[in-house]
C-alpha cells in the first residue's frame, strides 16, 4: 500500500487511524495527482471530452462576447471533485485569448486581497476562484458590485478618520468554481450569469478521456483495457488518470508494458477496485446499511457512527457516487440501500422496506 497522509479521528471512546489519501477512488486531488494533472489537461474546448451540454452554453457565450468585444458574463462551473471545473475556467480564459489569474476562496482573506487582484487585471481578463463557496463574508460583499457595475467600495482608514472610496475596475469575467453550489448565498449566485453544471462523465467519455491520456503519456493501451479502466473509474476523469498511472506501473512490472483488458484487470483487483469502481469504503457503507441497519432506511448520522465517518465526508465523499449508479437512496427517514444494491451483494430485499421519496 501507498503512504497516505494518516489522521486521528474519534470514534466514540476511540481514536481512530483515517487514511483518506490511502483512497485510490477519492475524486479529491491527491498531492501525486499535481504534476499529472497540468500534464494532462486539455486546452480547448475542442480537446475537452464530455459534457456536451456545459460545452455548448460555453461555445455560445464565448462566441457572443468575442463579437461584441465585451467581456463575457460572470460563469459559475459547480460539480463533484475532479470532474473538469478548473480545467474549464482555463480553457474559457485561452478560448477568449485573455489573461487568468487564479485563487481561491479561503485565501482572499480581506477585502484588500481582492482589490489588488481586480485593479491589476486587464480589460476583458478571468478571474478564476475555486471553492468560492469559501470566500469571506466581508470580501462578497466587496465582490457585487465589483462583478455588478465594475466598481470596487473600499473603507481605507480606520475610526472616526475612515473613508469610503469607490474605485473603477477593469471589466472581467469571474469564473467561480465549487462543489458545494448550496453553500453559495443566493446574493453571490445571482451575479452570475451563467451556472454550469458539471456532470459525472458517461463511461465512453472516460475511455476517450484514458485514451488521450494515454497517448500523452506515451502508454501503450489496448481499446479494451481502455474500457476496463474506465468502467472502473467512477465517472471522473481524475479518478480514471490517476488509475491509467496505477496500471501502467502494474503492466511494466507483471507484463510487457501494454494494457490489456486482463492487466488492467489484475491492476485493478489488487488495489481493491471492483468491475464498479467501488472500494473498500463503498462496500462497507453499503453493507453497513444492509447488514447492521436491514437495507435503511438509517439516519445519516447514525450511519456516519456506525462508520466512524464524518457526516460531511460520507455525504460530500462518498455518498453522490452510490447515489448516482442507483445503490443508495436518501430518503426523508434516512439512507436506504437499493435493490440493485442488495442483489450487488446478494441480499434479498425485504418486501415493502423501499421508501422511495427523496429531500
Ligand atoms: N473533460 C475532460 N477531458 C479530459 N480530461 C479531463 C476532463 N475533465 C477533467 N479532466 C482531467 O481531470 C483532471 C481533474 O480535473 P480538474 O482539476 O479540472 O477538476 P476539478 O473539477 O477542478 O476538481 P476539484 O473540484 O477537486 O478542484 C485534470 O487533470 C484533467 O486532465
Ligand atoms: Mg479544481
Amino acid at each position: 500500500m501507498r503512504g497516505g497522509l494518516q489522521y486521528l479521528r474519534k470514534c466514540g471512546k476511540l481514536w481512530v487511524i483515517m487514511e483518506e489519501q490511502e483512497r485510490f477512488v477519492s475524486s479529491r486531488r491527491h498531492p501525486e495527482d499535481l504534476g499529472l494533472e497540468i500534464g494532462l489537461r486539455p486546452r480547448s474546448l475542442r480537446e475537452f471530452v464530455g459534457q456536451d451540454e456545459v460545452k455548448r452554453s460555453l461555445e455560445l457565450a464565448i462566441t457572443a462576447a468575442k463579437g461584441r468585444s465585451e467581456a463575457l458574463d460572470h460563469i459559475l462551473l459547480h460539480g463533484h471533485p475532479g470532474l473538469g471545473k478548473t480545467t474549464l475556467a482555463t480553457i474559457i480564459a485561452q478560448e477568449l485569448g485573455a489573461g487568468l489569474r487564479t485563487t481561491s476562496g479561503p485565501v482572499i482573506e480581506r477585502p484588500g486581497d481582492l482589490a489588488a487582484l481586480l485593479t491589476n487585471q486587464k480589460p476583458g481578463d478571468v478571474l478564476f476562484i475555486d471553492e468560492i463557496h469559501r470566500l469571506p463574508h466581508v470580501v462578497e460583499e466587496v465582490l457585487y458590485p465589483a462583478m455588478e457595475d465594475y466598481k470596487l467600495d473600499l473603507i481605507i482608514g480606520q475610526g472616526p478618520g475612515a473613508r469610503a472610496i469607490r474605485l473603477d475596475i477593469p471589466r472581467f469575467t469571474l469564473v467561480g468554481a465549487t462543489t458545494r453550489a448550496g453553500l453559495l448565498t443566493p446574493a453571490l449566485r445571482d451575479r452570475f450569469g451563467l451556472m454550469l453544471r458539471v456532470e459525472f462523465y458517461h463511461p465512453d467519455h472516460l475511455q476517450a478521456i484514458v485514451t488521450r491520456s494515454a497517448g500523452a503519456l506515451q502508454i501503450d493501451i489496448e481499446v479494451a483495457g481502455a474500457a476496463e479502466i474506465a468502467r472502473r473509474s467512477r465517472g471522473t476523469p481524475r479518478i480514471a488518470n490517476r488509475l491509467l498511472k496505477r496500471v501502467r506501473d502494474f503492466a511494466q512490472v507483471h507484463g510487457d508494458g501494454r494494457i490489456t483488458r486482463q492487466i488492467a484487470d489484475a491492476a485493478l483487483n489488487l488495489l481493491e477496485v471492483d468491475n464498479r469502481g467501488f472500494d473498500r469504503m463503498d462496500r462497507r457503507i453499503l453493507l453497513t446499511i444492509i447488514e447492521k441497519f436491514d437495507g435503511g432506511p438509517v439516519g445519516v448520522d447514525t450511519l456516519a457512527a456506525a462508520l466512524c465517518e464524518e457526516r460531511d465526508t460520507l455525504e460530500d465523499v462518498y455518498e453522490p457516487f452510490l447515489i448516482q449508479c442507483g445503490f443508495l437512496n436518501r430518503t426523508p427517514r434516512g439512507r436506504v440501500a437499493t435493490r440493485l444494491a442488495q442483489e450487488y451483494f446478494d441480499r434479498k430485499p425485504k418486501k415493502g422496506k423501499q421508501p422511495s421519496l427523496e429531500f
